[in-house]
């Protein structure tokens, strides 16, 4: 079993949520409920949130993200962030791709490719997110897509700096909509993914390589989609912005 070599990574992705009031309380509360985790934390929260996220977690075993990021270094992008921006702050991770970028907001396989490029060479870890429509699972192309949304997006990127990628697999048709994928249908597309990096790699960067799921993973159903040989954390949206639900499913992923 590789599973066991492979770092579990519970990261929480606030979305558009919580005032820096809001954000502090969560934190506070959050803290002593994960301070024993067997895995690794992580709280992905708004920029306005970040400064805030970052001084409350200082010396405590949660790791912060941010939600996106821009592919150039500076410039005329009016509304933007870039990596090097998050970095100096002493951010850690970056969500690139999710689903609601993608959707909402314009983002191609090749602007992922372009984010993920510039977080990695700003030093940043990436969460980076694939998932099909339910259209396109019912079509019977999951496997499909969610290879090509990997393989574009880690074009490019070396072995070495796959260490700092965590795929996160989150259906579309799962996100906020309380459909939650079965731990058989997680488990399998984790598994697609990682045959995929297995291709680009080679065996060892994917027995290493962190594949999460995410798609209302909640505290009911945390552990049977983590005892998943494929499935080595989540992504968590919902259930991430009430504590006792969030350090739930880090306890479920604890080893
Ligand atoms: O999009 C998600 C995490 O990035 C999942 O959101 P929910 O957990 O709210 O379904």
């Amino acid at each position: 079993m590789n599973k066991a070599l492979r770092k579990a990574v519970i990261a929480g992705n606030w979305k558009m949520n919580k005032t820096r009031p809001e954000a502090k309380a969560l934190i506070e509360e959050l803290k002593p409920l994960v301070a024993d985790a067997g895995c690794d934390v992580v709280i992905c929260v708004p920029y306005t949130n970040l400064e805030t996220a970052l001084e409350l977690t200082k010396g405590t075993n949660i790791g912060v993200g941010a939600e996106n990021c821009h592919w150039a270094k500076s410039g005329a992008f009016t509304g933007e962030i870039s990596a090097d921006m998050l970095a100096e702050m002493g951010v850690q991770y970056v969500v690139i791709g999710h689903s609601e970028r993608r959707q909402y907001f314009g983002e191609t396989d090749v602007t992922v490719n372009k984010r993920v490029r510039a977080a990695l060479d700003a030093g940043l870890t990436v969460i980076l997110c694939v998932g099909e429509l339910l259209e396109q699972r019912e079509q019977g192309v999951t496997e499909e897509i969610v290879g090509m949304q990997t393989k574009i997006a880690l074009q490019g990127v070396s072995e070495k700096e796959l260490k700092k990628i965590i795929i996160a697999y989150e259906p579309v048709w799962a996100i906020g909509t309380g459909k939650t994928a079965t731990a058989d249908q997680a488990d399998e597309v984790n598994g697609c993914i990682r045959g995929v990096i297995a291709k680009l790699y080679g065996k060892a960067a994917a027995d290493a390589v962190t594949v999460q799921y995410g798609g209302s993973m909640n505290a009911g159903n945390a552990e049977e989609l983590l005892n998943k040989e494929h499935v080595d954390g989540g992504l968590i949206g919902g259930a991430s912005l009430k504590a006792p639900d969030f350090a739930a499913i880090v306890k479920a992923a604890s080893r």
